[in-house]
């Protein structure tokens, strides 16, 4: 891959970008890498200034490692002598060249997009596990834990970010589509709006889940009109657009579709039972389903549609429980037969699909059941808990839970809300403590917790939370590991600290109990 300096230019010229360039005689014009990191940089590089961590040594350490050029806000004296490309906003100038330098590989896949505060992660495995029946598993993943650019088991890496930043988000669609891979499907943070890491990238296809307050504060959003707005750019970028019909919002998100995207490809769907209030939409739901029947590893449901282009209706099953995961199932279902996969290849595809991390069930020998979820905000933690008292018809609740230092401060009170709400016991332990004391956000959560209702224990060592939540179950209970899914690490202090993972631990915990 290369790209020339002349074409850079132009490229910022034409999205009003560039605000001056200085273009050197005597080094080459062809940039031969891209990079927004020193410690990355190859010879002949391109190389983006961007960040409040930036240091101007970053650029002096670049050129020195090959940097001939770069792209910022301000020029650097450190950079006299490259090429200088001074601009509006680095963000968008490195999305728009680093979509160039990989030579636009979205036009190789076709690209579903999928936004949402919750079930982003569980709609995409559920819509690759679809896609792979027709495509013979050409499905690239870009989701939250795995990313997923090609067949082979070395294709196969942990997420960093959910949407990559744009400059890896095209590189990785370039070895996907080099791998042979003809879809992707990939979650898109409101971070990748404000972060502009998919500016300028349109979906073939993008869906939209649902909106409740989240990633607000000071690393995040400012407010919830910030987190909004974010979220409805992926629809204004998509071709054809799926809405559920239950989201909070839905006029503001309907409408936002509608600007860009023919109403009639968009398709609205929601369970059988719910009536749509809205002041702008007056069809019917597009799609409906319905719960048949949940048992421990399974729930099985229905889809009726009465729109003739999408031959969909029927029985489906599903590997994993929670009604809202049906909810999830019925996009992607709605967006696997617009690919154009039969019904029964979806039917298919879908009863398969597990994910790590997401409703694990684990049976302890004395008839208890174990939960190991990544409920990790209000309106997740309501849905899980929610379900999980009409599923096992009102059993005791134990949850083991902590709350994330650094960000996210609003959940510590939101755990208490929902954990007062359904939960007997309760164990407040340490997730992503950061540079807080975990201590501290423990107490934060207890400070809230009707300690008349609840039995409260603080025991920070999350494994030895899990273990006595386990020792201490009776028949019939129900202990939800909640917030950390299948993370293998606990981040402590700007660093990835090794964590055997929740169902590790609780494996391990169930087979001790089984040979004592
Ligand atoms: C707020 C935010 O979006 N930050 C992201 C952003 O950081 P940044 O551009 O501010 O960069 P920085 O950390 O200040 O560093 C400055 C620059 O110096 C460079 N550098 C650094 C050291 C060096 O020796 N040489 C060098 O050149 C770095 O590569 C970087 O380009 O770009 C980095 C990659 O270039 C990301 O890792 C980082 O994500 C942070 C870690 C993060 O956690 N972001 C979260 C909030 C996020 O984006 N989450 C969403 C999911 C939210 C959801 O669940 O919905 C996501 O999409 O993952
Ligand atoms: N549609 C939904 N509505 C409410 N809660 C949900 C929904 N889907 C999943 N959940 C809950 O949210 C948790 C996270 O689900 P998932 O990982 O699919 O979401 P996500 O959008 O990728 O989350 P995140 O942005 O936090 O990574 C699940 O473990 C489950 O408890």
């Amino acid at each position: 891959m290369t790209l020339s300096l002349q074409t850079s230019i132009l490229i910022l010229k034409e999205h009003h970008l560039l605000k001056s360039s200085a273009v050197q005689d005597l080094v080459p014009m062809e940039f031969q890498n891209i990079s927004y990191d020193s410690r990355n940089v190859d010879v002949d590089s391109l190389f983006f200034i961007k960040g409040e961590k930036f240091r101007p040594t970053y650029l002096t350490m670049a050129r020195e490692n090959g940097a001939i050029a770069y792209v910022a806000e301000q020029p650097h004296i450190e950079g006299n002598g490259m090429h200088a490309l001074i601009v509006r906003d680095v963000q968008k100038a490195m999305a728009l060249l680093s979509a160039a330098f990989f030579n636009y590989p979205q036009d190789d896949l076709f690209v579903v997009g999928i936004t949402g505060t919750k079930g982003k992660t569980t709609s995409s495995y559920f819509l690759k596990g679809i896609l792979d029946q027709q495509n013979n598993n050409k499905t690239a993943l870009f989701s939250t834990v795995d990313r997923i650019v090609g067949p082979k088991p070395e294709d196969t890496f942990k997420s960093d970010l959910t949407t990559p930043e744009s400059l890896d988000l095209f590189r990785d669609m370039r070895r996907s589509a080099d791998n042979g891979m003809t879809h992707l499907v990939m979650e898109v943070s409101s971070q990748a709006y404000k972060k502009s890491r998919v500016f300028g990238l349109t979906y073939d296809l993008g869906i939209f889940l649902n909106i409740t307050p989240d990633h607000i504060g000071a690393n995040e959003h400012p407010n919830f009109d910030d987190y909004l707005h974010c979220k409805l750019q992926l629809l204004v970028n998509s071709r054809k657009v799926i809405i559920n019909a239950e989201t909070d919002h839905f006029d503001e998100i309907y409408l936002a579709a509608k600007t860009t995207t023919n109403p009639d490809s968009i398709f609205t769907y929601g369970r059988q039972s719910y009536k749509l209030k809205s002041h702008f939409y007056q069809k019917p739901i597009d799609v409906t389903f319905e719960n048949i029947e949940f048992d421990m590893a399974k729930s099985q449901f229905k889809v009726t549609t009465a729109k003739p282009e999408l031959k969909i209706s029927g029985d489906y099953q599903l590997s994993l429980i929670g009604d809202f995961n049906e909810s999830n199932a019925t996009a992607s279902i709605i967006a696997g037969n617009l690919v154009g996969v039969d019904q029964s290849e979806i039917a298919k595809g879908i009863s398969e699909v597990q994910i790590p991390g997401r409703m694990q069930v684990l049976k302890l020998k004395n008839g208890a059941n174990v939960i190991i979820d990544y409920a990790h905000n209000l309106a997740s933690m309501r849905a899980l808990l929610s379900f999980l008292k009409t599923e096992f018809n009102n059993p005791k609740m134990t949850v083991v839970v902590g709350s994330p230092g650094d960000k996210g401060v609003s959940r510590r009170k939101d755990f208490a809300t929902a954990l007062n709400e359904f939960a007997s016991q309760v164990y407040l332990t340490t997730d992503d403590p950061g540079f807080e004391n975990p201590q501290d956000i423990a107490n934060e959560i207890d400070e809230q917790l009707h300690h008349d209702q609840l039995t409260v224990e603080i025991e920070l060592d999350r494994k030895t939370a899990i273990e006595k939540a386990l020792q201490t179950s009776q028949k019939d209970d129900v202990i939800i590991l909640a917030g950390k899914g299948n993370d293998a690490y606990q981040k402590v202090r700007g660093i990835d600290t090794p964590y055997e993972t929740d169902q590790v631990i609780a494996k391990a915990a169930i087979n001790a109990q089984d040979v004592q």
